[in-house]
């Protein structure tokens, strides 16, 4: 029996307040309005940006939210004026947007996209500013525009990339975050060359991303490091050359770093979210060429800094959202190229 245009029951894990256990609800989710999409969420991952909301330490944390951005479902039904998805669509959610009508759509220079971000980031939809979540009456925030923790979501049609619906989806739901983000930071916004010598702080699944894509770019080395020796195993598996931990060094990682490569790395990569380690990564990189891309999310107010010599000697600091991948139109590509199997660059 269709469900299109119906109130769903359905189970969520909701965040009542931050740091506290999620609690599995029962959840009413109403209709798509106008430009929206209610999407049957068939699996979800985890990404550390989530706990770093749950964590409270996130300003655009409301709460009680639904969190989850990392997913894959099919299209349950859609709202007025939607006509790239309908039901049955393969699809997944994207929590960077991608109108293509925007300043920053069109400005053939980002990926961010701007028409939806205020929504999203206030936890309600564009279309009335009010949540299609709720429990017994009372509003429930959705989460980056995507909140699939759930078993049914209401998004944007802005934020819904429609895929191979051959593709497993307990498998390219990881193409909804982590993996475009370290592939796309290495491809896009570093654009590594082969024969590159790179280190990649953090070898979560964005740094292992990161590893994958270096060596798809063909860099001579990928230095993994990470706090956790029980990392490096699996690293290996992704493309890590050789492990640095920086438990095992007195002198500053930077500075370990550097002795390792003959002064300094080509890139770095910081997968972690620590303003710290941004500073070392940045100061690891080579004089002259060298350049950091900053991946991680640290906490809200938190303020990185380095001495101006360090940029005006040549290193370049930059930062990366979901990789620089355009969402609607680039998260099917990546799931083509997963399919066929073929060498992502
Ligand atoms: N910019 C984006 O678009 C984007 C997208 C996804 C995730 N993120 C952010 O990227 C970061 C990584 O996400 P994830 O899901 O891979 O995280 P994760 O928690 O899975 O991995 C983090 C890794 O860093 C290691 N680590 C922690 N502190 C360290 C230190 N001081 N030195 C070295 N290693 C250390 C941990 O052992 C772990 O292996 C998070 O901050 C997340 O919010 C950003
Ligand atoms: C928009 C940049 C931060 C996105 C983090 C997703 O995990
Ligand atoms: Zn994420
Ligand atoms: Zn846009």
């Amino acid at each position: 029996m269709s469900t299109e245009g119906q109130v769903i029951t359905c189970k969520a894990a909701v965040a009542w307040e931050p740091n506290k256990p999620l609690v599995i609800e029962d959840v009413q989710v109403a209709p798509p309005q106008a430009g929206e999409v209610r999407i049957k969420i068939l699996f979800t991952a985890l990404c550390h940006t989530d706990a770093y909301t749950w964590s409270g330490k996130d300003p655009e944390g409301l709460f009680p939210c639904i969190l989850g951005h990392e997913a894959a479902g099919i299209v349950e039904s859609v709202g007025e004026g939607v006509t790239e998805v309908q039901p049955g669509d393969h699809v997944i959610p994207c929590y960077q947007a991608e109108c293509r009508e925007c300043k920053f759509c069109k400005s053939g220079k980002t990926n961010l996209c701007g028409k939806v971000r205020g929504a999203t980031g206030a936890g309600v939809m564009m279309n009335d500013r009010k949540s299609r979540f709720s429990i017994n009456g009372k509003p429930i925030y959705h989460f980056m525009g995507t909140s699939t923790f759930s078993q049914y979501t209401v998004v944007h049609d802005v934020s819904v990339a429609k895929i191979d619906p051959q593709a497993p989806l307990d498998k390219v739901c990881l193409l909804g975050c982590g993996v475009p983000t370290g592939l796309g930071a290495v491809w896009n916004t570093a654009k590594v060359e082969p024969g590159s010598i790179v280190a990649v702080f953090g070898l979560g699944t964005v740094g292992l991303a990161v590893a994958e894509g270096a060596k798809a770019a063909g860099a001579s080395r990928v230095i993994g490091i990470d706090i956790d020796p029980k990392k490096f195993d699996r690293a290996k598996n992704f493309g890590v050359t050789e492990f640095v931990n920086p438990k095992d060094h007195d002198k500053p990682i930077q500075q370990v770093l550097v002795d390792l490569t003959d002064g300094g790395v080509d890139y770095s990569f910081e997968c972690i979210g620590n303003v710290s380690v941004m500073r070392a990564a940045l100061e690891c990189c080579h004089k002259g060429w060298g350049t950091s891309v900053i991946v991680g999310v640290a906490a809200s107010g938190q303020e990185i800094s380095t001495r101006p010599f360090q940029l005006v000697t040549g290193r370049v600091w930059k930062g990366t959202a979901f990789g620089g991948f355009k969402s609607r139109s680039q998260v099917p590509w990546l799931v083509d190229k997963y399919m066929k199997k073929v060498n992502l660059m």
